[in-house]
């Protein structure tokens, strides 16, 4: 099937900075494509100029083959966009706000169904400018949601959420994929990544570094393993660096941890009974997303 967002050489700049520069990606229908990144790295202004938020100096746009700033009325109605910037009148209440947002989608949800979902229904009668950061952020997610659209832009889904609300905000959003939307989710949240997204496109200044599966992620990151321990005895970093299966070599707070490939374990504990050190305390862990995030950006 053809992608439901289609980006092509995107550019933008504000005065002197580039905040995009350059980037293409292909959003197939149902999937839950993030965008992961550092502070800066043109994340959200990617996603405004998809909403047709902002006007690109450059490049390609099409959502579900329409162009978001001459098609506007299409690509409104297709899509829900909860945005870093989301504000409301203080005054609105949590129910006016929804059942206002709702009247303006032919087919929208159950706003009273979402604001229960979100937790939100103690809060129906509360006015915005009440209304605590986290309980603002699920408001936000429930507007997105309230059109009924056939793809969600999710920027910073859960910042600002307690861990029990972002476990609850994951589940909401596994069920809203169940039911056939696109997901695009901007996030700095690793454990999100990994278990929301089908998809991540790394962006780092202004440019895509690489779009991947998470477990395709790691693997290109060439970490296959970790291994965590403490030594009988201080020992020369160099011991272990010298050898092919060992890729990085770090200390935290008396521990060594060792990044390599499948072998590394062998390869280390092989050494170190050579040179009578003991690794007490021995872990092997598999390599997380966070680590393959910064191991892939450094590369850069
Ligand atoms: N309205 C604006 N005016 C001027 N510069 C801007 C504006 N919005 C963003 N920028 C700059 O463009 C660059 C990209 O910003 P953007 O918000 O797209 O990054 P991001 O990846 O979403 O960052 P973060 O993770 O911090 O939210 C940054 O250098 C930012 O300072």
């Amino acid at each position: 099937m053809s992608a439901v967002i289609e980006v092509r050489n995107l550019h933008k700049r504000y005065g002197d900075t580039v905040a995009v520069d350059d980037v293409s990606l292909s959003i197939e229908p149902g999937e839950i494509f993030g965008i992961l990144g550092p502070n800066g790295a043109g994340k959200t202004t990617t996603v405004e100029c998809v909403a047709g938020i902002r006007v690109p100096d450059r490049g390609e746009i099409e959502v579900l083959g329409h162009d978001p700033l001459r098609d506007r009325a299409e690509v409104t109605r297709a899509l829900g966009v909860q945005l870093q910037t989301g504000q409301l009148p203080d005054q609105l209440r949590v129910a006016e706000a929804l059942e206002l947002y709702s009247s303006f989608y032919p087919d929208p949800a159950d706003w009273r169904e979402l604001m229960e979902s979100l937790g939100l229904t103690p809060k129906a009668k509360a006015r915005y400018s009440k209304l605590s950061g986290g309980q603002k952020q699920r408001l936000s997610i429930a507007l997105a949601l309230v059109g009924n659209p056939r793809i969600a832009i999710l920027d910073e889904l859960t910042t600002g959420l307690d861990p029990q609300a972002r476990r609850d905000t994951w589940e909401l959003i596994e069920g809203v994929r169940a039911r056939g939307v696109t997901i695009v989710l901007v996030t700095h949240f690793m454990e999100e990544a990994e278990r929301l997204c089908d998809r991540i496109a790394l962006i780092d200044a202004g440019r895509v570094v690489t779009v991947d599966t998470p477990a395709g992620l790691t693997e290109r990151a060439g970490i296959d393993q970790r291994l965590r321990f403490r030594p009988s005895r201080p020992f020369d970093d160099a011991l272990l660096t010298v050898l092919s299966d060992v890729k990085r070599v770090e200390h935290r707070g008396g521990f060594v941890v060792v990044d390599g490939t499948a072998n590394v374990v062998a390869a280390v504990t092989a050494v170190l009974a050579r040179n009578d050190i003991t690794a007490e305390l021995l872990r092997v862990e598999q390599a997380s997303l966070e680590d393959a995030y910064v191991s892939l950006l450094r590369k850069q």
